[in-house]
């Protein structure tokens, strides 16, 4: 069992797992056609229990293609979240595709993965723009951020209804063995729920490490996990592995 480390044990919903299908879409495009088929891993996903297919397009799209989403968009049951670097093109897509849930990635063009969150202060402006237009469409907005109780703070005022705390130091120190890295998200999502904001998480959370982040973190709605989930599937395939995270999120 993981340890209640830093956070009283109040506050706990349901965490939502939403599966990142961003490495079904790197095994088909490197031979082209049509293996293995991303509509119906996502399908397959929902059956198997997850609540949530996240999807990353880049404008690259060397995993996720813009026509996946349009694909995706008739045949996803469960919550819907598309996320990336708001540039027009991307908009136009989300706006077209009405999902569940947009989450705003500042991430360049040529980044491997993501690899930082928003600046809340400096792209306040640009934030609360389009965070205006998607909900305007009746699409909930998260905005990707660090553990940094400034640009939290800051992020009420750009409209977004959640945040994503961006977990890569968190996964990268927990797996050194310091536990202790926790305690900056913790403070965070006690800002986020103080201010009222939603708290999703991402990036390198796995079977190894996501008990401690959920029993440590107050208040955490959804996490989105894609490449340790996809990993360890080759293992001990989705079914297993996503009933295994849906029972370390309860
Ligand atoms: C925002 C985030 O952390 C994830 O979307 C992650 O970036 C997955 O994207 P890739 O699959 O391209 O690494
Ligand atoms: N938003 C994070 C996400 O979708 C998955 O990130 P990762 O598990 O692929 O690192």
């Amino acid at each position: 069992m993981a340890t209640l480390y830093f956070c009283k044990a109040k506050d706990k919903p349901m965490t939502k797992l939403s599966v990142n299908i961003n490495k079904i879409a790197t095994l088909r495009n490197a031979r082209g056609g049509n293996i293995p088929n991303v509509v119906k891993a996502a399908k397959d996903i929902e059956e198997f229990g997850a609540q949530g297919i996240t999807v990353h397009p880049r404008p690259d799209e060397r995993h996720i293609t813009y026509q996946d989403v349009r694909d995706l968009q008739p045949v996803v049951k469960t919550e819907f979240n598309i996320e990336g670097n708001p540039v027009t093109k991307f908009i136009d897509l989300v706006i077209q595709n009405q999902p569940t849930q947009v989450t705003l990635v500042p991430d360049a063009v040529d980044a491997i993965t993501s690899n930082a969150g928003w600046d809340t202060v400096k792209n306040k402006e640009f934030l609360t723009e389009v965070i205006s237009e998607f909900k305007s469409k009746g699409i909930r907005a998260s905005i990707f951020v660090d553990p940094n109780p400034e640009m939290i703070k800051n992020a009420i005022h750009t409209g977004a209804d959640r945040i994503e705390l961006y977990t890569e130091d968190f996964a990268s120190e927990y797996e050194k063995g310091n536990h202790d890295a926790i305690k900056p998200y913790i403070a965070c999502a006690e800002i986020a729920n103080d201010l009222g904001l939603g708290i999703n998480a991402g990036h390198d959370l796995s079977l190894q490490n996501i008990e401690f982040f959920k029993k440590n973190i107050p208040g955490l709605l959804e996490v989105s996990i894609g490449h340790a989930l996809m990993a360890e599937s080759l293992y001990e395939g989705l079914e297993t592995v996503i009933h295994k995270y849906l029972k370390l999120l309860q």
